[in-house]
Parts: C-alpha cells; sequence; structure tokens
C-alpha cells in the first residue's frame, strides 16, 4: 500500500549571467528561481491496484516517482510505501522495490544479462530457488532465452527493455514503478511487455505505477489512471469515469455515395451531435450516449442518406486528457488561479 499525503516539491534552478564575468559573479552572488514540480499531491494506491500516473512532459511525474521511490525528498508532505518512509530509509525500501525508468539501466553494459541478473540475485539475496522460478517465468513470457548470453551494450531498445523488466521483478517487489517501459518500441514488443506487466501483477498481486505517454498501455493496463498537470493532481479516479467526463463519448464516422452537400443533416439530429466534414463523401459524427443513442442516430441517417460504409468508435484517451487540460486551464483563466 503506498500512501501520499499532501507531497510538494521545489527545484532551485541557478542562473548565471552569460561569460567569465558571469561566471566569477556566481561565486558571489548565486541567483536561483524557484520550480515547482509537484504541488500537495495526495493519493493512496493498494495492494495490488495498477494505476496510470500521466501528464504531459514536464507535469511532475518523475519528481513524483522519485520521491515514492526514495531518490528525493519531498519538501513537504509525507510518503509510506508499505509503512516505510522511503527518503528516510532507502536500504529498506529498495528490498521491497523495483524500478524501470525508460532510458537508464540497472544491468551491467559489459557483462552478459544472465551474469548481470545473477549478480542482482546476490545484491538482493534472493534464494537459488526462487531466483531460477522467477527466471523460468521471466524466460516464458519475455521470451529470455536468446537474449540471456549477450551483453547488455549489444542489445536492442526493445531486448534491452525485457531483460530491464525481468531485472525490475527479478525479487519479487511488492511495489514496481515503470516510466515509459513502452516508449520507441515496435508493436510486438509492446504486446508482450503489456502481457509480463500483467502477468506478474496477477501472479504476485504486484502493485505497479506506470508513467506512459502511450494511451494504449493505459488502456490495457489500468483501470485507474491519475492525471497530473503543471504539479497538480487534475484527476484521480477510473479509467471509466474519465471517459464519462468527456463532452463527446461516441463518434460516428460515415461515408455515402454522392455529394454530401445534397444531403443536409436530419432534423431530428440537429443540437444533439456535433458535425465534422472529412471530405466530400465522409463525415464524422459527435455525440454523447446520454444524451442520444447510437441507434437513434443510425436510424436518422440511414434514412437521410445513402450510406456506403460507417463505424462508431469512442474517442481516443489521449483526446480525453487533452479535453481535461483545456477546461482546466480555462477554469485557471476564468478564476484567475494557476
Ligand atoms: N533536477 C531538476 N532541476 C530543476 N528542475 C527540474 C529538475 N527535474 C525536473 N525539473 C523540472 O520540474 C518539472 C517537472 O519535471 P518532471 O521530470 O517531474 O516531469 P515529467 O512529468 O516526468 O515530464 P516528462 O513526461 O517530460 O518526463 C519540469 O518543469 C522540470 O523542468
Amino acid at each position: 500500500m503506498i500512501e501520499v499525503k499532501n507531497i510538494s516539491k521545489n527545484y532551485r534552478i541557478f542562473e548565471r549571467d552569460p561569460g567569465l564575468k558571469g561566471a566569477i559573479k556566481s561565486l558571489f552572488h548565486r541567483k536561483f528561481q524557484v520550480k515547482t514540480a509537484v504541488h500537495n499531491v495526495s493519493f493512496t494506491i493498494p495492494k495490488g491496484e495498477i494505476i496510470g500516473y500521466i501528464g504531459s512532459n514536464g507535469a511532475g511525474k518523475s519528481t513524483t516517482i522519485k520521491m515514492i521511490s526514495g531518490i528525493l525528498t519531498p519538501d513537504e508532505g509525507e510518503i509510506t510505501v508499505n509503512g516505510i518512509v522511503p527518503y528516510k530509509d532507502r536500504m529498506e525500501n529498495a528490498k521491497i522495490i523495483g524500478a524501470v525508468f525508460g532510458q537508464r539501466t540497472q544491468l551491467f553494459w559489459d557483462i552478459p544479462v544472465q551474469e548481470s541478473l545473477q549478480l542482482l540475485k546476490h545484491i538482493y539475496e534472493i534464494p537459488e530457488e526462487q531466483y531460477q522460478k522467477n527466471l523460468a517465468v521471466f524466460r516464458d513470457v519475455l521470451d529470455l532465452d536468446p537474449l540471456l548470453s549477450i551483453p547488455v551494450r549489444q542489445l536492442s531498445l526493445g531486448q534491452k527493455m525485457r531483460c530491464e523488466l525481468a531485472a525490475a521483478f527479478l525479487h519479487n517487489p511488492s511495489v514496481v514503478y515503470l516510466d515509459e517501459p513502452t516508449i520507441g518500441l515496435d508493436a510486438s514488443v509492446k504486446i508482450k511487455i503489456r502481457q509480463f506487466i500483467k502477468e506478474m501483477n496477477k501472479r504476485y498481486e504486484t502493485t505497479i505505477i506506470l508513467t506512459t505517454h502511450d494511451m494504449q498501455d493505459i488502456e490495457e493496463l489500468c483501470h485507474r489512471v491519475i492525471i497530473l498537470d503543471k504539479g497538480i493532481v487534475i484527476y484521480d479516479g477510473s479509467l471509466l469515469g474519465l471517459k464519462q467526463r468527456t463532452t463527446f463519448n461516441r463518434m460516428i464516422e460515415l461515408e455515402v455515395e454522392g455529394d454530401l452537400d445534397h444531403f443536409p443533416l436530419p432534423a431530428s439530429l440537429q443540437g444533439s451531435v456535433e458535425v465534422e466534414r472529412k471530405d466530400d463523401q465522409k463525415l464524422v459524427l459527435y455525440f454523447n450516449t446520454a444524451q442520444i443513442s447510437v441507434a437513434v442516430i443510425m436510424k436518422a441517417i440511414m434514412e437521410a442518406y445513402p450510406v456506403v460504409d460507417f463505424t462508431v468508435t469512442e474517442p481516443s484517451i489521449e483526446s480525453i486528457v487533452q479535453e481535461i487540460y483545456e477546461r482546466e486551464v480555462k477554469q485557471c483563466e476564468s478564476t484567475g488561479t494557476y
């Protein structure tokens, strides 16, 4: 269980005038700006939950993860991970957590993966039986066999990520932080990695905090999402609830035979749907199922248009998150708060 109560973190960014004169001056008068990366953030994550911690670049996601994993100390507020205060008891905390930080590696660059995993076994004092059992699962789900004898520096990005995940879960941590685990990977590796995360969560009830810009990761892995914007939590709730918050929760893409100019929107749909014209034959209708059903729209459409093809889809989470950001910005502008 992770409990985060009212944490804030500011960074001091030192400023220096250009040139030698500036360098000498800065030795005596250090000017700095204060940047608030995380402001008054609170949440609780029960054991075994996978949460998506999302937000735009610079929103404060990594800073939060660094505080929960004990790398940084919050300026204000409190954190406990399974009862341990991570930044006070780093050694104890390290035993119960695992982490994958996008571009960094915890494997040893020049030695074969298998030997890196052996070293981690000794560092974490993993019993032989547990090590062999976990390795067997990782070899199977992450398809590690062809990679074990290769030094990390010779692996591709996707191959390295599969090994990083094995390293992060090797000691059966109860909490794992995954920072962009699928960034830059091709579709088949992404699928494999998501399967692995699901499998670990199910098998060992591992609590997982996932930061990602890939909304497919969120769709497939998380029931709950926390959205951060400029260091502040702007949404904490279910993925379903997030989808329901959007103005339009469905869209129908439509292709007609002939020119759309000859077919005005049926009067019964006016006011209930928003229309986007793609080209002479293609149209997208946006609407909310709380106001009007797909069946009512389709009946009116079939009567009014010579329909060739149609699809009913949900808007992407990316567009929903974008809408929530924009709503937040407008609210801040109208109240004068930022
Ligand atoms: N070491 C640092 N010194 C000064 N400012 C920092 C430092 N680390 C982060 N920041 C600033 O704090 C803010 C939050 O950064 P953070 O890395 O937590 O965001 P993020 O949500 O993880 O972004 P991204 O999605 O780009 O990784 C940003 O404005 C960033 O410039």
